[in-house]
């Protein structure tokens, strides 16, 4: 079952380790099928040097087993009510890569400083805000979801392809598996040029809304140049 995309959420998985994002097994990818609203994600604390394509879990849209004989990732409440919400995506990757985790922790927006920036995000990365007492006690995973959708709001997915969820770490999407690794490497060089360039020059501003459009639609518009992997 789904054995091509099983093929295409191992190997994220174990991109995730080659980009250096991961950190033992903090962290997991997943990847959905629209047409038979299946979704694979890696299995909870298998490390990734001996993950196999028979480890994956695959579970529907209600978190319901379909194959797999591991417990799925802690993180799939998360993954499944984002793929609810944002038909846009087919591809979700969690992390805690240091960079970007650091400005989870610190609560913080990363500003648009640069272009390299505004090749991938139409705007600031954000960050959530912090999750209630009741809400962590009650249903932490699935709240997580509900507030990055909150974050996200009427805005395109695909336009702010990854968060900070508050004091705890990023969360990046795309189009398919190997789009939302691309888009979490991006998020993890972002966030270290970021924080260095604030160090160099504590009172930089974003760049000029011209510039960011400049960028971001010659390579995501209509007109694009570019595939949206670039
Ligand atoms: O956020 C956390 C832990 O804080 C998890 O994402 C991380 O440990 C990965 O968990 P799983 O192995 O996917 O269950």
């Amino acid at each position: 079952m789904l054995g091509q995309l099983k093929a295409e959420v191992l190997q994220a998985n174990k991109d995730l380790v080659k980009y250096g994002l991961v950190t033992f097994t903090w962290g997991n990818v997943s990847g959905f099928d629209r047409n038979s609203g299946l979704i694979v994600i890696k299995p909870s604390g298998v490390p990734y040097e001996t993950l196999n394509i028979k480890d994956l879990v695959v579970l529907d849209l209600d978190g319901n087993i379909v194959e797999g004989n591991l417990k799925p990732s802690s993180d799939t409440p998360t993954h499944l009510e984002l793929y609810k919400r944002f038909p846009q995506i087919s591809g979700i990757v969690h992390t805690h890569s240091e960079w970007a985790t650091s400005w989870a922790q610190a609560g913080k927006s990363i500003p648009v400083l640069g272009t390299t920036h505004a090749d991938y995000f139409y705007g600031d990365i954000p960050c959530t805000r912090k999750m209630t007492t009741f809400e962590i006690e009650q249903s932490y995973e699935k709240e997580t979801g509900t507030v990055i959708i909150e974050e996200i709001g009427d805005r395109d997915p695909l336009k702010i392809p990854g968060i900070l969820v508050n004091s705890h770490g990023p969360f990046a999407w795309g189009k398919s598996p190997e789009n939302a690794v691309h888009n979490a490497v991006v998020l993890e060089e972002v966030a270290k040029m970021a924080l260095r360039t604030y160090s160099l020059n504590p009172n930089i501003k974003n760049i000029e809304r011209s510039l960011l459009d400049k960028h971001f639609l010659r390579k995501h518009g209509e007109a694009a140049y570019y595939g949206q992997n670039q």
